[in-house]
């Protein structure tokens, strides 16, 4: 019988067994009570079976409120990493019904003080039933001719209150400033003020004029996020008026919106992964990026945001390592995604991100990094590419950027913020 393996961290004020057997049965055939059906030949079939309980360490304090206080208990909380493996005939390769399976009520259990899923091993019936990624790192390349080096790309900023011309003059200023990609940002998709069809009609005439004058086409993903019946016509309004990508903001449309815009979509899918935090950044609850990739994966994004080193955010580089090489690791055979690193980047950040992941098939997105260099949009695209020509040379930038003025001025400007922060 095929399995779905869940790896937990947990906390619990009761022994790490009975948390295991709660999460155990309330996510498969019991409930709180004995009900007349659960007979031994129905849990021998749909049971989960606890794999693994093993013990870490005890904390004084309940992580997350609520939790059952036993009589007796003498404030003690138990950590633990707990796997438990769920038959697949319960849900089927389905990521809705898996999730409330491996995700679900289970959060909520009073046998827990805390409970977060680090990692999910999904049987091979999930590749056949989600094609994946049909872009992926080679076909963005291949869309975008960039070989070699990571894809440089930025985000329109200020992020909402650009009319269409405003929209058309700053498109057409950066598709000619040697860049390879540009995207909306995640505020901003259809809004009243400039919605989708006019913002499609306004970036397609600069991306059109952009190409006329150097030969090249920008890659552009258009935020399309929409309820789930705007996102075949937005869809369809970008690739009319020849638009090469498409974004969503992944935890807005859900995964089931992400795996039915994959089911049409005839370019790549730009995954924005905002409200993630949310999902992941107290460590006792939530998920692991290492869940959240492979979901977002199976259900189609070719390229998933996975935040910057040394970026405006509270995690640590460490992790966003550890999100980079999460993305690369054969995920059923493929699905191969591309990273894109954005948050707080600049031309200074190219040389710890190649240091630290030792690729060039990512993303590297700089917002304000670029459109806020002190000589404009187009030297800050090249200060991110001579940064990027440093980190490959393994010359430290600082010194490259001794005969590079783009890069230096970066760096005074960049630099300084950085140290302030
Ligand atoms: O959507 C994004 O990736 C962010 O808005 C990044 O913007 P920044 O480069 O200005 O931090
Ligand atoms: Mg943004």
């Amino acid at each position: 019988m095929k399995r779905v393996i869940a790896t937990y961290l947990a906390e619990t004020p009761f022994t790490l067994e009975r948390a295991a057997e709660a999460i155990a049965g309330e996510q498969s055939t019991g409930t709180f009570t004995a009900v007349p059906g659960e007979t031994t030949a129905l849990k021998e079939r749909f049971g989960a079976r606890i794999e693994r309980v093993v013990a870490l360490e005890q904390v004084r304090q309940p992580s997350l409120p609520g939790a059952a206080i036993p009589p007796g208990h003498n404030d003690v909380y138990t950590r633990g990493e707990i796997v438990v493996s769920f038959p697949l005939h319960n849900f089927g390769p389905s990521i809705p019904n898996l999730m409330a399976c491996v995700a679900g009520n289970l959060y909520e259990l009073r046998e827990l003080s805390g409970l977060r899923l680090l990692d999910l091993e999904l049987p091979e019936e999930f590749a056949a039933a989600y094609p994946g990624p049909r872009f992926g790192i080679e076909g963005t390349r291949r869309l975008t001719g960039v070989r070699g080096r990571p894809v440089i790309g930025t985000i329109i900023k200020p992020s909402v209150g650009l009319g269409p011309a405003e929209l058309e003059a700053l498109v057409y200023a950066l598709a000619t400033s040697g860049l390879d990609f540009i995207k909306d940002d995640e505020l901003n998709a259809d809004p009243p003020y400039c919605p989708l069809p006019v913002k499609v009609a306004a970036v397609s005439r600069a991306i059109e004029r952009a190409a006329e004058a150097t030969g090249r086409r920008i890659m552009y993903a258009y935020n399309i996020t929409g309820d789930i019946e705007a996102l075949k016509r937005n869809h369809d309004t970008v690739v009319r008026a020849g638009g090469n990508c498409v974004m969503v903001s992944v935890n807005s449309v859900g995964l089931a919106g992400l795996a039915y815009l994959n089911t049409f979509s005839e370019v790549p899918i730009h995954g924005h992964r905002n409200q993630w935090g949310m999902l992941t950044r107290h460590g006792q609850l939530g998920m692991d990026f290492q869940v959240y990739q492979k979901l977002c994966r199976l259900a189609g994004a070719d390229h998933l945001h996975v935040n910057g080193l040394g970026s405006k955010f509270y995690e640590s580089d460490d992790s966003v390592v550890a999100s980079v090489r999460a993305c690369m690791q054969p995920l059923l055979g493929g699905y191969a995604t591309m990273p894109v690193l954005s948050s707080g980047q600049w031309a200074g950040t190219a040389e710890i991100t190649y240091a630290r992941t030792n690729t060039v098939d990512v993303m590297h997105l700089a917002g304000g990094g670029i459109l806020a260099h002190p000589d404009g949009p187009s030297a800050g695209v090249e200060s991110l590419k001579q940064g990027w020509e440093a980190a490959m040379l393994g010359i430290p930038a600082e010194t490259y950027a001794e005969s590079r003025a783009e890069l230096r001025r970066a760096f005074d400007k960049f630099k300084r913020k950085e140290a302030a922060r």
